[in-house]
């Protein structure tokens, strides 16, 4: 069985003091809403903006909540070099992060990464230990054009290039359903991870759903037989909204 992830993707917000007044009330939120026992089998993840990084890494082992782990949003795939503005993964690994996000639709419209520089950073991420969420998604302009299947094919084919399958995580993130409160429809997010895992050597990887995902969808999404996990934007932000996505039932 896939392990359920779900994870948060904060993108480019939160300042330090408010990623730690975050976490001053999201434990409680979490209490609040389920039994440890329901959710101990999960992994929860936050994807915090660079400069939360090393702050969030020595606070949240004194929360108490072992399966809660602090993650990155892109990685770069040289040791070091000249490369300005970037994040190598031995940076990440000696701040003891163990996840980070690679190909989000967002790096791929606005920072021009390709399938090519994709590929590179989770092969980089996997070397150095790191365990990669691969971001894979259609456009609306593809999806009206019957492509979802052949687009997220391709990304998939090129991506994945001699990438390890036994240590990988994959997001199905219509870029249509990102941010626009335009959820995919449960069942049809169901299918396309179904395919997505068709094409896998390693069927058990974790899955997951992304996009407009919120505390009042999360149980039908959850409900899916081929999703394992989600990867929330802005949902993610308000610490009792973010406890009842993981607390889904
Ligand atoms: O891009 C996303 C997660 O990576 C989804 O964002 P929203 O949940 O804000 O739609």
């Amino acid at each position: 069985m896939p392990k359920i992830v779900i994870a948060g993707n904060w993108k480019m917000y939160k300042t330090q003091s408010e990623a730690k007044a975050f976490f001053s009330e999201f434990p409680a939120h979490l209490k609040a809403t389920a039994s440890q026992a329901a959710i101990a089998d999960q992994q929860i993840l936050i994807c915090v903006p660079y400069t939360n990084l090393a702050i969030l890494q020595t606070l949240v082992p004194s929360l108490g909540q072992n399966n809660l782990s602090i993650g990155a949003q892109n990685v770069h795939w040289a040791e070091n070099g000249a490369f300005t503005g970037e994040i190598s993964a031995p940076m990440l690994v000696e701040l003891g992060i163990k996840y980070v996000i690679i190909g989000h639709s967002e790096r791929r419209q606005f920072f021009g990464e390709t399938d090519e520089t994709v590929n590179k950073r989770l092969k980089s991420a996997q070397a150095h230990g790191l365990t990669p969420i691969l971001c894979v998604g259609e456009s609306k302009q593809q999806r009206d054009a019957n492509e979802t299947e052949s687009w997220i094919f391709s990304q998939l084919a090129a991506d994945l290039v001699d990438v390890d399958q036994n240590n990988l995580i994959i997001a199905y993130e219509p870029i249509w359903a990102i941010g626009t409160g335009d959820t995919c429809e449960a069942t049809e997010a169901n299918r396309v991870i179904g395919l997505i895992r068709s094409k896998l050597s390693n069927r058990d990887i974790t899955i997951q759903y992304g996009g407009s995902v919120k505390s009042d969808n999360i149980d039908e999404i959850m409900a899916q037989p081929e999703i394992n996990g989600v990867l929330v934007g802005g949902a993610s932000l308000d610490p009792a909204g973010f406890a009842r996505i993981v607390n889904y039932r």
